[in-house]
C-alpha cells in the first residue's frame, strides 16, 4: 500500500491472447513473494484449461489459485476470502461479470495491490467487458501485444476459427480454448466470415 494514504492500487494487464499477459502476471507474483508480501490469486470457475486450482501460460508454467464463481455476485466471494492479502492477483478476468470492476476498486480502497488480467477484445474485435471498466478505473495499464501468425507483426486481436475457418460473428462470446481455437492476429489479418464485418457495419448503419 501507498505509505501516506494507506491505500492501494489496481495494475491491470491486458492485450491479445498469446501476448504474455500471464506470464507478466506471474512474473509480477514472483517479485511479490520474494520481498515477502502475502498473495492471493483467483481464477474464474468457467476457464478450466490448466486444471481445477491453477492459473498458466501459454507455454506451461503455473500458480496456485482459488476458483471463484465468475457469474453475477460471484465475484464478491474475493473481497470475503483473503481480502487481508497484500497482492491479489486475478486472472482471466474478460470471464467475469462486471461485479469483478467494484470488487477491485475495493480491495485496492482496503490497502492491497490488485493485479488483474485479461484480453480486452472479442473474437470479433469489440471490447471485452468488463476490461473497459477495469482499464478506465485502474491506476496502471499494461496493453501487450502478442505476434501476428499470418504476418508476423504485432498482434493485438483475437482471431476465433472454428474448424479452421473463421467464426460466424453471431456465435456465442465465451468460447474457453486455446491454440485449437484461437490465433493472435493485427488487425489487418484479423477477420470474420466472408463479408460480415461489412453486414454488421450496415445493421449499425
Ligand atoms: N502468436 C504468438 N505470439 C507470441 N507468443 C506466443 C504466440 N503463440 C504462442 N505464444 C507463446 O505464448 C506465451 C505467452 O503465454 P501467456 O502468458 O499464457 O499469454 P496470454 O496470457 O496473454 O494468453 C509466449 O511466451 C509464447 O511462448
Ligand atoms: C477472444 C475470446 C476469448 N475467449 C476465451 C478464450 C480463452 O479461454 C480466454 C483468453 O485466454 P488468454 O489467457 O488471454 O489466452 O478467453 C472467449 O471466450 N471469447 C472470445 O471472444
Ligand atoms: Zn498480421
Amino acid at each position: 500500500m501507498h505509505a501516506i494514504t494507506q491505500s492501494g492500487w489496481v495494475e491491470v494487464i491486458s492485450g491479445s491472447m498469446f501476448s504474455g499477459k500471464t506470464e507478466e502476471l506471474l512474473r509480477r507474483l514472483r517479485r511479490a513473494e520474494i520481498a515477502g508480501q502475502s498473495v492471493a490469486v483467483y481464477k474464474p470457475a468457467v476457464d478450466d484449461r490448466y486444471g481445477e486450482t491453477t492459473i498458466g501460460t501459454h507455454n506451461g508454467r503455473q500458480w496456485d489459485a482459488t476458483v471463484v464463481d465468475n457469474e453475477g455476485d460471484g465475484p464478491l466471494e474475493i473481497l470475503d476470502a483473503d481480502s487481508a492479502a497484500e497482492v491479489v492477483a486475478i486472472d482471466e478476468a474478460n470471464f467475469f461479470s462486471e461485479a469483478l470492476v467494484e470488487v477491485c476498486n475495493v480491495l485496492a480502497d482496503r490497502g492491497s495491490r490488485v493485479i488483474v488480467s485479461g484480453t480486452d477484445q472479442t473474437f470479433r474485435g469489440e471490447p471485452f467487458e468488463p476490461l473497459p471498466q477495469l482499464m478506465a478505473t485502474a491506476e496502471y495499464v499494461d496493453k501487450l501485444r502478442a505476434i501476428c501468425t499470418v504476418c508476423g507483426e504485432p498482434a493485438t486481436r483475437n482471431q476465433r476459427l472454428i474448424e479452421g475457418e473463421p467464426a460466424h460473428v453471431d456465435d456465442p462470446t465465451i468460447l474457453v480454448g486455446a491454440e485449437e481455437s484461437y490465433e493472435a492476429r493485427c488487425r489487418d489479418c484479423h477477420v470474420l466470415r466472408t463479408g460480415e464485418r461489412e453486414e454488421r457495419l450496415d445493421r449499425r448503419a
